[in-house]
């Protein structure tokens, strides 16, 4: 079942396309120059961006099945998750860092989504993986570790296969169920791998001294990494709520219709 005849489903980049197309039809006759050459830009913008779009979000679903293929079969093989981060850190850094670029695209608005909320989800998921993950090697076989990485990995390949069907208007419904009602439990799940990671890399970085900056130094400044993950841990209360409560609120309004007012609309 494909639920692309509904007219509520169709991707924002088409209905930013159509609104253009809308102006067009009705200022096509007594509209001047100037308005139909700004008509014609706007539509090549929205196909430019449609395509760039698709190709993103087929390659960023591509490389999160990879990713899941490679952990299933190293733990088929092994029989055991120690060493499995090592198996699987370049994949993991190089799809979670090209994330960045969704802020991007919230910036230049070819998606409707709040640049605050997106920039807030993914650098914390680049500090997890570079700052804390692949710096400190004594964590790398951490339990919590392959929870969040786990975790992530049915997201993202939920959530970009849901973008790209979403694109080609071919939305099966079980991915839309999907990427809308796995977040309640997902979310929650990734936040504790999170934080158990953060939490056991405290004592390798109160010992090494990494990333921070004692005094006497000659810019007189001072830096504590260990209280910086301290904070960046508290942070998790305020911050988290946000994201989850926002996701209830798309899901609220993609599956049951219902129309949100955003505040930064
Ligand atoms: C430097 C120190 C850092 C300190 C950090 C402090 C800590 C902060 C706490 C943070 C906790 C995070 C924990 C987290 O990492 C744990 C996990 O992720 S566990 C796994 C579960 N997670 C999830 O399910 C969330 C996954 N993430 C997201 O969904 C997004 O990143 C999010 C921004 C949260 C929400 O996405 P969005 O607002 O875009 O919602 P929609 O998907 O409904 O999209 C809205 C519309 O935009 C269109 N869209 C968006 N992106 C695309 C795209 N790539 N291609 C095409 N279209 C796109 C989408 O179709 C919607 O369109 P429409 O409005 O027309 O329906």
């Amino acid at each position: 079942m494909t639920e692309h005849e509904t007219p509520q489903e169709t991707p924002q980049l088409c209905t930013r396309e159509a609104r253009a197309c809308g102006v067009m039809a009705s200022g096509e006759e007594d509209g001047s120059v100037e308005e139909k050459q700004t008509n014609n830009k706007k539509r090549t913008k929205g196909t430019i961006a449609t395509a760039w779009l698709t190709v993103y979000n087929i390659a960023m679903t591509a490389g999160w099945l990879v990713l899941a293929v490679s952990m299933v079969r190293f733990y088929l093989q092994k029989g055991t998750h120690k060493g499995l981060y090592k198996h699987i850190a370049r994949t993991l850094k190089c799809f979670q860092t090209f994330a960045l670029l969704e802020i991007g695209h919230c910036a230049i608005g070819i998606v409707r989504t709040s640049v605050i909320v997106t920039g807030v989800q993914v650098c914390s998921r680049i500090f997890m993986v570079w700052f804390i993950t692949n710096s400190i090697r004594q964590i790398q076989n951490e339990e919590s570790v392959i929870l969040f990485v786990v975790v992530w990995t049915v997201t993202e390949i939920t959530r970009y296969s849901f973008y790209t069907f979403n694109l080609i208007h071919h939305l099966p419904y079980f991915i839309k169920w999907a990427r809308y009602n796995m977040f309640i439990v997902m979310y929650p799940l990734g936040v504790v791998g999170e934080l158990l990671t953060i939490h056991a890399a405290l004592p390798y970085v109160r010992r090494s001294a990494m990333f921070s900056l004692r005094l006497p130094n000659k810019y007189n400044v001072s830096f504590d990494y260990y209280y910086f993950l301290i904070i960046v841990m508290l942070s998790y209360i305020p911050l988290f709520p946000q994201l989850f409560f926002h996701m209830l609120r798309q899901r609220r309004r993609v599956l049951h219709g219902e129309v949100i007012v955003e505040k930064d609309e």
